[in-house]
């Protein structure tokens, strides 16, 4: 039998009240694969995360990890998370926290504490106490609290929100070791030159949906693109279908009577656009990376509003 994903998540959907936080969500990821779920705040990245782990139930649709329900994954010590929050014991130092931790594990071996001090970079303030620890020191010791059992796959919710610069280095470095174990690493990030930095693969979230998915690289290309806007009231989505089979056309979205196209030839859309649709007033920019990836990723709306 082939080996099951790492992750699979299929036509996910959750709304809290009248928030539709994640919806109809698709995302898969192989053994190894080192994965950025990337968006800007309220996109349903940590939503997602939670849905993953087991710790809410979708409204629609389902998760598996490594072929079974999270809460097998949980149980079998497949999976752990490093979370946003979590509760570390300020009195304790580094090494009692990850002695007592590996304790619960059966890990007892000087070694193999040792070892995961190592690898998240902890030996050097093995006895300073965790309250007075950076946070990115404690989020260090959050990870290697979290891969003592063992886990195939980590996930971490935005783990280096508030950290600075260095933090943020010596942080990922011990998580891109600790990757080219073999271990499957799925993190949410709302910074493009992290995800960009870190990630095999970037999976871009916007209102609750996939809206890229690929190598860092290609969403970088896409980000690039240009964009094209007109006004075009009554348009089809017949003649929006014909215009995403154009070249280089990567998305078509019509809001009011607005119509908005991303896409790497934008002399060819203008041409279609002017000559065999009613569409006026064209308006094609070329956009900065950081515009760009703000485009993608905000609503069409608050655009909208901003011009
Ligand atoms: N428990 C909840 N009750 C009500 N609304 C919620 C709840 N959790 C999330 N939401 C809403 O769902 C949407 C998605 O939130 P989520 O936290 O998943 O996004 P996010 O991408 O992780 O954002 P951030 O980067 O700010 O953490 C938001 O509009 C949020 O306000």
């Amino acid at each position: 039998m082939s080996t099951p994903p790492a992750i699979e998540l299929t036509g996910l959907a959750k709304r809290f009240g009248a928030v539709v936080a994640v919806d109809g969500l698709h995302l898969r990821a192989e053994p190894g694969e080192v994965v950025a779920l990337l968006g800007p705040n309220g996109a349903g990245k940590t939503t997602t995360l939670d849905l993953l782990l087991g710790l809410a139930r979708p409204d629609r649709g389902t998760v598996r990890v490594f072929g079974r329900p999270p809460a097998d994954a949980v149980a079998a010590g497949d999976v752990a998370a490093v979370l946003q929050t979590g509760g570390l014991l300020k009195d304790l130092t580094v090494e009692e926290t990850v002695r007592y931790v590996g304790s619960l594990y059966g890990r007892h071996s000087r070694s193999a504490i040792a070892e995961v001090m190592e690898r998240a970079d902890l030996t050097g303030i093995a006895r300073r106490r965790v309250g007075r620890c950076s946070g990115g020191q404690q989020q260090r010791l959050r990870f290697a609290l979290a891969v003592l059992p063992d886990p195939q796959l980590l996930v971490l919710d935005e783990p280096t929100a508030g950290m600075d610069v260095s933090g943020r280095r010596d942080f990922w470095s011990a998580i891109r070791r600790d990757g080219a174990g073999g271990r499957t690493v799925l993190f949410s990030t709302h910074q493009l030159e992290e995800a960009d930095a870190y990630a095999d693969r970037v999976v871009l979230m916007r209102r609750g949906r996939v809206v890229a998915d690929g190598e860092a690289s290609e969403i970088r290309r896409l980000a690039l693109g240009r964009l094209v806007r007109v006004t075009w009231p009554n348009a089809t989505a017949d003649l929006l279908a014909e215009l995403q089979r154009l070249p280089g056309v990567r998305s078509v979205e019509a809001r009011g009577v607005t119509v908005w196209i991303r896409t790497e030839d934008s002399d060819a859309a203008a041409r279609h656009l002017l000559h065999h649709t009613p569409a006026r007033d064209l308006e094609v920019t070329s956009t900065s990376m950081e515009e760009a990836f703000l485009a993608l990723t905000s609503d069409l709306d608050e655009q909208e509003a901003g011009r």
